[in-house]
């Protein structure tokens, strides 16, 4: 069922801090930012040979990052997202293993333009796990 891994998300109190700190410290490629208000965040994506890395800024007072800089002013590691080419068969098996997905269970489109679930920390040992769909 999982494929690669396509991002791990980091929640950061300043995006352009730690993008100035990417790029001229790290040396990193760092996309432009996407504002994405139906996901409550502002989004730049960390191209690594082998993954990506989400770097997350809150984008309005419902943001589930504001939520969760609120626990952690300094920021930290948000999510991991799993690839799977079958999100309606994933979401099935989750929720007859008694997982929550959250939300409304349904899909949204994610920043790659393609459909991601999350599933509740507390069904996933603690970790915040968003799944995206791509083609087999
Ligand atoms: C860029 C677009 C897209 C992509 O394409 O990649 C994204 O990644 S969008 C990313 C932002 N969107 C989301 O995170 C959506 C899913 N998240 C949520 O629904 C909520 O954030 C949450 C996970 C339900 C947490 O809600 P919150 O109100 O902040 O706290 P709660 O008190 O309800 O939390 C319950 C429980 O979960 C723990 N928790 C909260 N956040 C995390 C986390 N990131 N990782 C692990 N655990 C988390 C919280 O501490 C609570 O634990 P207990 O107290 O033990 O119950
Ligand atoms: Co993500």
């Amino acid at each position: 069922m999982l494929g690669r891994l396509n991002h791990v998300a980091l929640a950061v109190p300043d995006l352009a801090a730690a993008i100035r700190s990417y790029e001229k410290t790290l040396g990193a490629t760092v996309s432009v930012p996407l504002m994405l208000p139906e996901h409550g965040v502002t989004v730049v994506f960390v191209e690594l040979p082998n993954t990506k890395i989400e770097l997350l800024e809150a984008l309005g007072p419902a943001s589930p990052i504001a939520a969760f800089l609120a626990k952690s002013p300094k920021g930290g590691m948000h999510h991991i997202c799993y690839e799977v080419t079958d999100l309606p068969a994933a979401t099935a098996r989750l929720v007859e293993s008694g997982a929550r997905i959250l939300g409304d269970g349904t899909p949204k489109i994610g920043a790659h333009g393609r459909p991601v679930i999350f599933i509740h920390p507390g069904d996933m040992f603690g970790t915040l796990i968003e799944l995206e769909e791509v083609s087999p």
